[in-house]
């Protein structure tokens, strides 16, 4: 099997000071950080601030101030020990609530009084239903129709880049090269470069009711391929798949969503893991006692107790991280509906996932993430809070998701040894809310 070229260091080697890999890392530290100037250091937010000690590699973080809730949780002890990493099951502020509704693993689930409408929900998603959304994400979403972040700079095989590659792996066909799309595209004037690699992070206008239809008109150019990509083979460009779109198409130069490419399909399975997440809480215990005001939540007020009718999933991105990649601090703004609940599932690796306040000011809330856990973020507080990712932890791929796991399926041992260093993250919201309908916005503001 052409192995994708990845960094599959495992925990026990980063956190143990006797091994090579260790021994690189303080090298490496001590090679950057020579010349380093101290004042740079105090003009850090305190989110800035959190994200650096997670991202260093050397000393590697100390996970105790991070909760960690899988800790007390008896079946996932083997995940725990094999992984290495830990934070603290009291690490932070929060409450425990039982969960309602049937189809998950977990009957628990935690909201936090410093951030109203965060819900964390760990071992939502049962092993078998994790196994089926790894392989929907690389087989089905990750392919055309739905945009992914490579389709701009190469020119993909037709059958998606992950079933190339599944064919490879078991000798249908050669490791091919794919080309770079600026060799064979013709260049048009109208078009905005977006470099290949990490995702762009661009201050956008949030969407509301009232600006909605200038937005959805405003043209929103195609992005240029880029002119450095070069030849590159399949395998070896497998672990630089960073998203892929779900549902409405996102415009990522703009960051709004692109209304006029339509609406892409939301699979029944994803729809309905998110349903079940939203339905199982109960939201009069994560917003009954909250004295936020009205204005908070929109002219209409707040409609949480209508959710577990009128929540419908309708956009989305599936982020796939890399063990060496982060996601900078950011604020997901451009949904007309501003409260409702955004539902994050967690796959493959453990990340320590940031979330803070309205501002980068604000000392963010360190959370491990592990396979499994969903995190639901809702309400004005929330939503507009400002979270990132800045740590993949090495070497947590849980049991369940490793070869000899029962029921792995079909090729299973190529998607193990893709997740060994990824972690998969399906992030899916609701643009609009319930009874809003875009077509009448949009004339509306042409009239
Ligand atoms: O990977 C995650 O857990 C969060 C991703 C995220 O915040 C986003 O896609 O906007
Ligand atoms: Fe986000």
């Amino acid at each position: 099997m052409p192995a994708p070229t990845t960094d599959a260091t495992s925990a026990a080697d980063i956190l143990d000071p006797t091994s090579a890999a260790y021994k690189k890392a303080r090298k490496k530290y001590l090679n950057t950080t020579r010349n380093r100037d101290a004042h740079v250091e105090a003009d850090w937010t305190p989110f800035r601030a959190a994200e650096k000690r997670f991202k260093a590699r050397f000393p590697p973080p100390d996970l105790s101030d991070v909760l960690d809730v899988a800790v007390s949780d008896e079946s996932r002890a083997e995940e725990i020990v094999k992984g290495g990493w830990r934070g603290r099951g009291d690490a932070v502020r929060c409450k425990k609530i039982e969960l309602g509704g049937e189809g998950s693993s977990s009957r628990t689930a935690y909201i936090f009084p410093d951030t109203p409408g965060l819900v964390l929900l760990p071992s939502f998603v049962p092993p078998d239903e994790q196994r089926r959304l790894v392989r929907w994400a690389l087989c089905e979403q990750a392919r055309h129709p739905n945009e992914t972040n490579l389709d701009t700079h190469y020119v993909l095989p037709e059958e998606g880049l992950w079933n190339n590659y599944l064919d490879v792996c078991a000798g249908h066909r050669g490791d091919e090269i794919i080309q770079p799309r600026a060799l064979v595209a013709t260049p048009t004037t109208e078009a905005v470069s977006e470099p290949p690699g990490p995702r762009m992070l661009i201050s956008n206008e949030p969407v509301d009711k009232e600006n909605y239809g200038a937005i959805s008109t405003t043209p929103k150019l195609p992005p240029a391929p880029s002119t450095s990509a070069q030849a590159i083979r399949t395998s070896a460009l497998i672990p630089k798949l960073r998203w892929a779109n779900i549902g409405w198409s996102y415009h990522w130069g703009t960051k709004q969503y692109d209304f006029s490419k339509g609406k892409g399909v939301i699979s029944d399975e994803i729809r309905s893991v998110c349903k079940r997440a939203v339905r199982s809480v109960s939201w009069e215990e994560v917003f009954g006692e909250e004295n936020a005001t009205r204005d908070d939540w929109g002219d209409e007020g707040p409609d949480w107790n209508s959710w577990n009718k009128t929540y419908e999933p309708d956009a989305g991105i599936v982020n796939f991280y890399q063990t060496k990649d982060t996601l900078m601090a950011h604020v997901d703004r451009s949904e007309v509906c501003a409260t409702s609940p955004l539902v994050s599932i967690s796959l493959g690796c453990a990340a320590v996932f940031l979330i803070g306040g309205l501002t980068r000011d604000v000392e963010p809330t360190p959370i491990l993430l592990r396979s499994g856990d969903v995190v639901i973020m809702s309400g004005p507080a929330c939503r507009r809070a400002y979270h990132g990712v800045p740590r993949i932890l090495e070497g947590t791929l849980p049991p369940h998701l490793q070869h000899n796991a029962s029921s792995g399926g079909e090729m299973w041992e190529v998607y193990e040894q893709y997740l060994r260093s990824a972690r998969i993250n399906i992030n899916v919201r609701q643009v609009f809310p319930r009874g809003f309908d875009p077509q009448i916005h949009a004339n509306s503001h042409e009239g």
